[in-house]
């Protein structure tokens, strides 16, 4: 499976918030989306999602166009994780995650085996087994935003779709989810703020600025200092971990 944008553009309010973007990420690999705050990197996870079609350009699922693929097929191919994604509903953390099943079931069906087995492999996959039957409400920030993850998980998708999954976690956390997406069998596409969870996890990069891909590639070519200061606008220092090899971006905080 494939899930690609060619040459997208978008535009809300008369602003073109993606212009001429193309990502065409590798089977099975974790791309970075990078960018500082209002590049892109939500609304262009929303156009390949679906959820937005672009002006110009196509999103495309195995080669057709996403607009003419069945909406269930894309219901359980596309997981997404987004951002603010809350409710207040007294619900069960386990049924948060079953709602990963609802692109399989039939109207009248209740839990089949499959999904009883989905669900407990997505919370263990997690580490939420044991707060299953908790509500839902009176989990912590990561705890809920590692549910999230747990329902997309539950979705057996091959595509996944992450916006900020860091946000609310513990370092120990980050490092358990990024290792969580980067090892499964999906093509993950993650909107990341983090530089060295990117060039730690991710395996190419697409850096957003104003809307347009200005750099893609691996971490350790395009996370340049130079890069990093003509989009963040920081003074940056990159080395190379003796160990992993990995890129490590050091900030420096005086300004440019
Ligand atoms: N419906 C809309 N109407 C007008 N402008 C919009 C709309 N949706 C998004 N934008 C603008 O598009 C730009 C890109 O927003 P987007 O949320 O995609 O950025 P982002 O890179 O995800 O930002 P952040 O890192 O802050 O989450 C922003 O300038 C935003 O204000």
């Amino acid at each position: 499976m494939t899930l690609e944008a060619h040459r997208v553009s978008w535009r809300r309010g008369g602003t073109l918030v993606i212009d001429d973007v193309t990502l065409c990420p590798l089977p099975g690999s974790t791309v970075g989306l990078l960018g500082p705050n209002g590049s892109g990197k939500s609304s262009l996870l929303r156009l390949l999602q679906g959820v937005s079609a672009p002006d110009t350009g196509r999103i495309t699922l195995d080669g057709a166009d996403l607009t003419s693929v069945r909406r269930r097929h894309v219901a359980r191919t596309v997981a997404t994780v987004t951002q603010h994604a809350e409710t207040e509903v007294d619900i069960l953390v386990r049924d948060v995650v079953r709602l990963g099943r609802t692109p399989y079931r039939s109207l009248f069906g209740g839990d089949t085996a499959d999904d009883a087995r989905a669900i407990d492999r997505a919370l263990a996959h997690v580490g939420l087994t044991d707060k299953a039957d908790r509500l839902w409400r009176t989990l912590s920030g990561g705890e809920r935003q590692r549910a999230h993850i747990a329902r997309a998980l539950a979705q057996e998708p091959t595509e996944l779709l992450l916006d900020e999954p860091t946000n609310h976690l513990d370092i120990r956390h980050q490092l358990e989810l990024l290792a969580l997406v980067a090892d499964l069998p999906v093509t993950a596409i993650v909107a990341l703020h983090d530089l060295n969870l990117a060039a730690t996890f991710c395996d190419s990069v697409l850096v957003l600025q104003d809307g347009r891909a200005v750099a893609g590639g691996s971490p350790r070519d395009v996370l340049t200092p130079e890069l990093i200061g003509d989009v963040y606008g920081v003074r940056a220092r990159v080395a190379e971990d003796a160990v992993t090899g990995r890129s490590h971006v050091l900030f420096d905080p005086t300004p440019l």
